[in-house]
């Protein structure tokens, strides 16, 4: 099985790729979890099972447990057998959201941080992106690659009576290695975005290709000064030398992001700040229902929305499956089916700029198997 940490087309046309794949049988653990996770998935099946049959590429399918519901069925929110069946089984994996309560609930973890460490997903690819038709300032177009293994993720924590009350603690573990790692991959991500737009510039949203580090080590010397001179160090490389690589503290981070979106390419952040900033950024784009990723690593990716369960609009068929849609294809490009993400990506665009059918986040009325009808008619 191959799995391209470089194959990062996200959302661009088919004109460039035109070797024929050849016949392939890709085995896909499906992961709804708990709330629309259960809504969003099956369309994610959907159009897996609808692509068009020229493509040579056929997918089984099995079910998998993860979540809280699944907690409080089983008393562990990740079953090994859910953990096992994906390592000995799968080519890849679905996942939708899960419910991972505010409050401390004995013996339960959130499922898809322990997936990530299990399977040493180390990075976490999570593009924004604004369609021709929805946008009518500058294009956004650009990717978070969040760290996704340590940081305050390692969830060490502890609390304590101090002299003045309770005290809570928690480590955040910034290694070199691994800051190492993700910065190489923001890197070469940002090297493939500038070949594919060399191949197209009339669609192209830059002429240069660049990496912004983000971290808070004026603040964080150690930790957040750790991630900094690592990604420095990596994105010095002389492979690396066409893409021009800039800092930002995470804070004027946001403030930057916020005001300027169209002027960031590639973002290489720790754990937590990847995970407020792609927040933050699906909002510049019109809703987290929009937002896909990938959780990869070597040899396996999982496609996963950014968004939660969203109790607020759970069982209602209302939620916006297209961040489900798009990682899938996401999950498509890392595994090497090029060509077959490209189509979805093709299809849901096309949804979105003729806006006839779109879900209420989007300020429509059409409901998740309504948009989801729409982009396999355009498949
Ligand atoms: N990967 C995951 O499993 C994951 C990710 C984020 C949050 N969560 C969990 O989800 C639960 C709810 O978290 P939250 O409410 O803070 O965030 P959320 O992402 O579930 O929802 C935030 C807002 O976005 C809306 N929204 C999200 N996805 C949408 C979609 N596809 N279509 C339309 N609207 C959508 C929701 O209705 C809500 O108003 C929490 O228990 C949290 O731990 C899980
Ligand atoms: O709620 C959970 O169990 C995990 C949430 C999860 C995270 O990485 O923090 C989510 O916010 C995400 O962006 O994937």
């Amino acid at each position: 099985m191959t799995t391209s940490l470089s194959g990062l087309r996200t959302h661009l046309c088919t004109e460039f790729i035109t070797m024929a794949a050849a016949a392939r049988t890709l085995r896909i653990g499906l992961i709804p979890g708990d709330g629309i996770g259960r809504e969003v998935i099956p369309a994610g099946q959907r159009v897996l099972e609808s692509l068009p049959s020229s493509l040579n590429l056929k997918f089984s399918f099995v079910n998998l447990d993860a979540g809280f519901d699944t907690f409080q069925r089983t008393g562990t929110a990740l079953p090994d057998k859910t953990v096992d069946t994906l390592k000995k089984e799968c080519d890849g994996a679905l996942f939708g959201a899960v419910s991972s309560p505010s409050t401390k609930v004995a013996g339960y973890s959130s499922p898809i941080v322990a997936l990530r460490k299990k399977l040493d997903l180390y990075a976490n690819v999570r593009p924004v992106k604004t369609t021709v038709g929805s946008t009518s300032g500058d294009p956004i177009d650009l990717v978070i690659v969040r760290e996704n293994t340590e940081d305050l993720y390692v969830k060490e924590e502890r609390t304590h009576e101090g002299p003045n009350g309770k005290v809570a603690e928690a480590i955040k573990r910034i290694s070199e290695s691994a800051s190492t790692r993700i910065s190489t991959i923001a890197g070469e991500i940002a090297l493939r975005r500038q070949k594919i737009r060399a191949a197209a510039p009339a669609t192209a949203t830059r002429d240069q290709s660049m990496v912004t580090i983000t971290h808070k080590s004026n603040v964080l010397s150690q930790t957040d000064g750790l991630f900094r001179e690592a990604a420095r160090k990596a994105l010095a490389a002389e492979r690396f030398s066409s893409v021009h690589v800039e800092e930002q503290i995470v804070d004027s981070m946001v403030y930057k992001l916020f005001r300027q979106p169209e002027y960031y390419d590639v973002i290489v952040a720790p754990n937590l700040y990847g995970d407020i900033l792609s927040d933050g950024a699906a909002a510049l784009v019109g809703s987290l229902g929009l937002v896909p990723s990938a959780n990869v690593g070597d040899g396996f990716a999982i496609g996963e929305p950014c968004h939660g369960s969203a109790p607020d609009i759970e069982g209602k068929g209302v939620a916006n499956p297209i961040a489900t849609l798009r990682s899938v294809a996401l999950m498509l490009e890392f595994l090497g089916e090029e060509i077959a993400a490209a189509k979805i990506y093709t299809a849901v665009d096309a949804n979105l700029d003729e806006a006839k059918f779109l879900s209420p986040d989007m300020g429509g009325k059409a409901t998740t198997q309504q948009v989801l009808d729409d982009v396999l008619k355009r498949l």
